[in-house]
């Protein structure tokens, strides 16, 4: 296959997915990436570093990734004569199956929608999958961080998220109004003259979706509970519904049963034969408890905005979105992405962490099975976190650490894998 300006590299082989959706992995697969804006230019090439010489390390040759630049934000701006996300793109991330991807800026009030978004609704990545685990050595707001051990499935394709909002006083704006008010009964538009107006769809099937995604990740890690994050009580039709499905779906796709008269309910790990708790919690409530009491919660599933927000107060409980990685994943494809963004004010300084992005690829190591590359990454991070060579946010928090650049700490992980 062919493309425009993606030019395909002729010593890897494609990824190709299996009739029951598995992945099937060559031992030399073609990785498209994205260098991403900001400081995707920073970040990208030391997260391509580390994860070549965990591969090389642990496979000595016999497998390696073949990786192939995909344009996508300013650089494909550039290149594609102005368009920020090409046709091209999105086939080459399908055509893939599995890639990697660094932040992409987004204009605040105005101008064009957010392409992270945009990416996630034409691929159907609907489960944005982001792990919050604590490194030892890392500083931390908490004096217990350790009992921080989370994963949050974020609903990642609908709810008010999607973008689908008309600006105060404009003639769209408008007559949205006034179907609210003269065809709904809707009395409780406050300034209606000039109000901006936001719609929040949320569905029976993309939430059920989600959901079963993170009971499924409960069986297959024999994890204690899986958490419906949600504010019900306010948005009863849309985050309200989203626990009521879920409960359903618990029922009747794992035989989930009342737990002592419910609401919460227990499903038996038909891997193990432990228990797993299936409950729900009100989204306020919830970013208290993940303060208080962190080891309660094992495996998060929430709707879109939720887990936005989620992610970013739980990285930060265990270091900050430095280290906080991510994964896009649809029916049989998977965009890797760190949690965080471009960090414009750090764009081109070799200043900030790449860990977040490393640790994304680690992500994506592991789901494709080379677990042994997968392991010396984190064996890498954890080490040079303990010899305190850390980049400036972990430098800044950490008494006697030596401030390394980005490249710097990609250098140090890589020193750190004892294959
Ligand atoms: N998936 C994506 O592509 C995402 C894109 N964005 C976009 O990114 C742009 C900037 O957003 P903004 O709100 O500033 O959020 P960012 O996540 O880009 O940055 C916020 C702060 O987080 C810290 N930070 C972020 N990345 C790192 C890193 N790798 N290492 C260390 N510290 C880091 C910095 O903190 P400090 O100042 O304390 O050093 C930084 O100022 C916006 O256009 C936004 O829309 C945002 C989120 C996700
Ligand atoms: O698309 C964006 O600019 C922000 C996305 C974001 O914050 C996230 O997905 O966590
Ligand atoms: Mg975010």
């Amino acid at each position: 296959m062919s493309y425009n300006k993606v030019i395909v590299p002729i010593n890897g082989e494609k990824i190709t997915v299996n009739a029951d959706l598995s992945f099937n992995i060559p031992n030399h697969p073609i990785i498209p990436f994205i260098e991403g804006d900001g400081i995707g230019v920073d970040i990208t090439p030391v997260m391509i570093e580390v994860i070549d010489a965990a591969v090389e390390k642990a496979y000595k040759g016999k497998k390696s990734i073949v990786w192939m630049e995909t344009y996508c934000g300013e650089k494909a701006s550039k290149i594609y004569d102005g368009e920020f996300m090409p046709e091209e793109t999105l086939d080459v991330l399908c055509d893939y199956v599995i890639s990697i991807k660094g932040p992409l800026t987004t204009p605040v009030g105005g101008g064009m929608r957010s392409l992270n978004v945009a990416m996630r609704q034409e691929l159907d990545l609907y489960v944005c999958q982001r792990p919050v685990r604590w490194f030892e050595g890392v500083p931390s707001p908490v004096q217990h961080p350790e009992l921080t051990d989370m994963i949050i499935f974020r609903e990642n394709s609908e709810d008010i998220y999607a973008g689908i909002e008309w600006k105060a006083g404009s003639e769209d704006a408008k007559k949205v109004i006034k179907f609210l008010k003269e065809e709904m009964g809707v009395t409780q538009i406050r300034f209606s003259e000039d109000c901006g107006i936001g719609i929040k769809p949320v569905s029976k099937e993309g939430s059920q979706r989600l959901i079963c995604k993170a009971i499924q990740h409960a069986i297959d890690n024999d994890l204690p509970n899986v958490t419906l994050v949600h504010k019900g009580n306010i948005m009863k039709f849309t985050e309200g519904a989203f626990k009521e499905w879920g409960y359903e779906v618990a029922t009747e796709c794992f035989g989930a049963q009342l737990l002592d008269g419910g609401p919460w309910m227990t499903i038996t790990n038909p891997k193990t034969g432990h228990k797993i708790v299936i409950k729900d919690v009100i989204a306020d409530a919830f970013l208290q408890q993940i303060l208080m009491r962190p080891a309660d919660y094992s495996v998060i599933a929430t709707l879109n905005l939720n887990g936005d927000y989620i992610s970013d107060a739980l990285a930060a409980q265990v270091g900050g979105i430095g280290i906080a990685p991510g994964a896009n994943k649809g029916v049989a494809i998977a965009v890797y992405e760190a949690t965080h963004g471009t960090a414009p004010k750090y764009a081109g300084q070799n200043k900030v962490n790449p860990g977040s992005l490393i640790l994304s690829a680690e992500m994506m190591l592991r789901d494709m099975g080379w677990t042994k590359a997968a392991d010396l990454v984190i064996e890498g991070i954890q080490g040079a976190i303990k010899n305190k060579t850390v980049t400036y946010d972990f430098e800044r928090l950490m008494p006697d650490a030596t401030l390394l650049s980005t490249s710097e700490f990609g250098k140090a992980i890589i020193k750190h894998m004892n294959a």
